[in-house]
């Protein structure tokens, strides 16, 4: 077995192990980066930015359909799944050459392979030991394990990315992020959709009147959802079609693919945690407020697979990441993370966005919250996008003016909420945004209608 010795050993090259690599070797330390994977991570390679193009895809074919007769006389677009999968192999393709590439141009030596701890200060990569004076473990999370009889035949969100067309009918196992997103394309490529879910509402975290308002469009569309519902199993017929059985159900459902879209978990079963004495629990890493380990101060944590109680997005990562390096080799620990007000997207179609309190939380804290909320539906600038579905809530202290919540459903949420997460951020009140002159016509301007 041979070995090596490094300033820094990264675990993962994701949004946080890449930049925390990058930026430590340029400093002139000793780095190496290592990942089972191809190198880039799940939000370059098969998250974010792959889930983009599908949704832009989803998004067009909705727009000009709900747009026939009015923007454009034919709406009979279609989406073809081959060629969809072809252009968002132009996007992810280049990436694992041209990360790795770019981390060798930085001297970081780059390693293929599960990485284990061996000891508190060595790990292990397919027969190479790597000994470091630092780890930043950044291994990401995976689709949680599913329980019930034939989970094998579940087809994960990776692979969903890499399928070249779509079944008549497709059913997707729970009701959060990865569900609705996709959900909302493959029912524009004109599938059926039922949407498995195991409690009373989808998209928990989003704001619930506007998740209704959502869900309720989306039934006219093909999309079915299953609400309180438990999978006890899932048979694969002589014909490959997949049978869903339901506990409240007699009938089983009957699909040609069932997508995972059940929750993700720390990626960490793998590293042999106890090992390098390195604390965890099923939430995760265990890190203090510098993302260092407190049972291994060598080692620290970031992104998905650290327990920091924040939601697992990449910009919360790349915030850990900035963290992480300004801690990683100073003799002070005093950067804490800042994450302000981390907005949230579900890239639904439309969109539903929020950034701070929910209105359940706003009014256990605070006796003076002020409900700003209405249908926009109606409001001129929805309608010029053939959109009829659009909505906010917005929660004020009617006492202080500050913003304690904003929620967002319509054409342009996931810009839209941005501006609230800034002013949230820097303490602007409901006041100030108010008489904030936004360009028109845009969807920032009718902000001064909201308030
Ligand atoms: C389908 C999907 C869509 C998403 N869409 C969004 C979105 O729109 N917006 C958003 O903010 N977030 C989104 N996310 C979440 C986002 O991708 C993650 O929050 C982000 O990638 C976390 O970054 P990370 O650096 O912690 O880990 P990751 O990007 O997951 O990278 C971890 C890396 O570690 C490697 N690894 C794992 N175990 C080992 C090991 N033992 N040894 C070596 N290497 C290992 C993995 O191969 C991987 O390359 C999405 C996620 C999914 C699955
Ligand atoms: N736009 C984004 O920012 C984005 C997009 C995709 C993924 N992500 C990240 O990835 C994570 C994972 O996404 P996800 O959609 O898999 O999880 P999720 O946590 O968003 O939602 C999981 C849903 O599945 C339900 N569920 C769990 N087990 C079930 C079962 N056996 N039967 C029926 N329902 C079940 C849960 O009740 C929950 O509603 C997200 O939490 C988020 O951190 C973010």
């Amino acid at each position: 077995m041979s070995s090596e010795q490094f300033d820094l050993v990264v675990l993962g090259t994701g949004p946080s192990g890449g930049t925390v690599a990058t930026k430590i070797a340029k400093t002139g330390k000793r780095v190496a980066l290592v990942d089972s994977r191809t190198f880039g991570g799940t939000c370059a390679l098969r998250g974010c930015n792959p889930k983009k193009v599908y949704v832009n895809a989803g998004q067009l074919v909705d727009q000009v359909q709900r747009s026939e007769g009015k923007l454009v006389a034919d709406a009979s677009v279609t989406i073809d799944w081959k060629q969809l999968h072809a252009f968002k192999m132009e996007f992810t393709q280049p990436v694992a050459d041209k990360k790795e590439q770019s981390f060798q141009d930085d001297d970081i030596q780059t390693f293929h392979g599960v990485a284990r701890f061996i000891s508190p200060d060595t790990i292990d990569v397919v027969g190479t030991k790597l000994t470091a004076e630092r780890f930043l473990i950044a291994t990401g999370g995976r689709p949680r394990e599913l329980s019930f009889d034939g989970a094998e035949h579940v087809t994960r969100s990776d692979e969903f990315l890499e399928l070249e067309s779509m079944p008549e009918h497709v059913v997707f196992v729970g009701g959060g992020y990865i569900s609705m997103e996709f959900a909302g394309v493959v029912a524009r490529a004109g599938c059926r959709v039922t949407v498995i879910e195991q409690n009373d509402q989808v998209l928990t975290g989003f704001d619930p009147d506007l998740v209704n308002q959502l869900t309720d469009s989306l039934c006219d569309q093909r999309i079915q959802f299953q609400m309180n519902a438990g999978i006890t199993g899932i048979e694969k017929s002589s014909d490959g079609c997949l049978h869903v059985h339901l506990a409240n159900e007699d009938a089983p459902i009957k699909c040609g693919l069932v997508i995972h879209g059940a929750g993700r978990v720390p990626n960490i079963d793998e590293l042999t945690l106890s090992r390098g004495e390195i604390e965890h629990s099923e939430k995760g890493i265990a890190v203090n407020e510098f993302m260092q380990s407190p049972t291994n101060p060598r080692v620290f944590a970031t992104g998905d697979c650290a327990d920091t109680g924040m939601p697992r997005l990449t910009p919360v990562a790349n915030e850990d990441a900035r963290t992480a390096t300004k801690n990683l080799f100073s003799d002070n620990l005093e950067q804490t993370p800042d994450y302000g007000y981390v907005p949230k997207v579900a890239f639904t179609i439309p969109c539903i966005a929020s950034v701070g309190l929910s209105e359940e939380a706003a009014r256990q804290s605070n006796d003076n919250v002020k409900v700003l909320s209405d249908d926009t539906s109606s409001w001129g600038s929805v309608r010029k996008t053939g959109t009829t579905v659009a909505g906010y809530k917005i929660l004020v202290d009617s006492k202080t003016d500050e913003i304690l919540g904003t929620h967002l459903l319509g054409p342009s949420a996931e810009e839209t909420i941005n501006l609230f997460a800034l002013a949230m951020k820097f303490n602007l009140t409901a006041t100030d945004m108010k008489s904030t002159l936004f360009a028109f016509p845009t969807f920032a301007s009718d902000v001064r209608s909201m308030l």
